[in-house]
């Protein structure tokens, strides 16, 4: 089942053929499912060529994010989250599977999928429920990887330290907390955010646990509670919907929406649809977001986007 990004378009769902359900410790299992996918048919062949074309010019996109930071600093909102599309035409049908799995071997913890033409590789979880225990895992605050044990260590620290990060995290934090907080009896949160190291990027990350009420509301309106989070909207939300609306002016469809399973008991899992790309046979559409508060820089923006479009990107194109 998907969300799409805006809260007054349905739900999609599938009910599929058949389930398989794997522990976390099955993880070589998982590739293995993943190998059992059938490659495309030697005939069908693979793409060869690749034409590249952000839909919006790299210097038209740096200018809503300067926007949207004087909106910040005006005190309109606290933050928005501002996304870019990357089109790519091929010579031949880009193959979901073959980009799956090419997702699997770099990003094995992420959480993956290929569904209503969406394929992805996220390392965000909006919500995961198993009876009356439910996490979210919350990431806001960019850096790339450095290229050695030391740089990749005082880019950590600099995120770790940074003003501008620290309140893009903040506002994603207290909005998770505040929306979880009224259905549990407990709820913990790490103080300080910890980083998560993807192999292109690094974020900060803060880990939920909550144990929900007996008369607790239901997977999905706990969901639709979260969705969109701050992660992929901004804060408050009708706001930063509007600054989208206005210096975006595209539909999102599912990219920032979410995407998992829900079960007959009531339990479920969905991430956060980011990392992610539309595919139409020969054609596909790359998506990437940043977080804009008021410090924002936008060449520094820009460069955030090309070292998040390392997930998918290199995953589409093999030459
Ligand atoms: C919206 C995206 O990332 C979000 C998740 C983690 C870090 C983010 C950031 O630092 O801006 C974004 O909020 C995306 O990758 O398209």
């Amino acid at each position: 089942m998907a969300f799409p990004f805006q809260r007054h378009e349905p739900i999609r769902l599938a009910v599929p053929a058949r389930t398989l359900s794997l522990s976390p410790e099955e993880t070589a299992d998982h590739r293995r499912l993943l190998a059992s996918v059938p490659s495309p048919s030697a005939k069908s062949g693979e793409p060869g060529t690749y034409a590249l074309r952000p839909s919006e010019s790299p210097e038209q996109w740096c200018g809503s994010v300067a926007d949207a930071a004087r909106a910040v600093r005006r005190g309109e909102l606290r933050k928005a989250v501002l996304a870019r599309r990357i089109q790519m035409e091929c010579d031949a049908d880009i193959q979901p599977s073959v980009v799956l799995r090419r997702l699997a071997h770099t990003f094995p913890s992420a959480y993956l999928f290929s569904a209503f033409g969406l394929v992805g590789a996220s390392p965000e979880l909006l919500l995961a429920k198993r009876g009356r225990m439910v996490e979210s895992r919350a990431l806001a605050g960019t850096i790339r990887r450095g290229g050695d044990a030391e740089s990749d260590r005082r880019l950590a620290a600099w995120l770790q330290e940074s003003g501008k990060n620290q309140e893009e995290h903040r506002v994603l934090r207290e909005a998770v907390l505040d929306a979880l907080a009224p259905s549990t009896t407990w709820i913990e949160a790490n103080e300080r955010p910890e980083m998560l190291k993807l192999a292109n990027v690094q974020h900060l990350m803060t880990r939920v646990r909550a144990e929900l009420v007996a008369d607790h509301p239901s997977f999905l309106r706990l969901a639709a509670m979260l969705h969109p989070t701050p992660a992929v909207c901004g804060w408050p939300r009708d706001k930063a919907y509007e600054v989208i609306e206005r210096l975006e002016g595209w539909d999102r469809g599912l990219y920032g929406g979410a995407l998992g399973w829900v079960d007959a008991k009531g339990d479920g899992c969905l991430c956060v649809t980011i990392r992610c790309a539309e595919i139409h046979g020969k054609n596909a559409t790359m998506y990437v977001g940043n977080g804009i508060v008021a410090d924002s820089d936008p060449k520094e923006e820009l460069a955030e986007t090309r070292a998040k479009l390392g997930a998918i990107l290199p995953a589409l194109i093999a030459p």
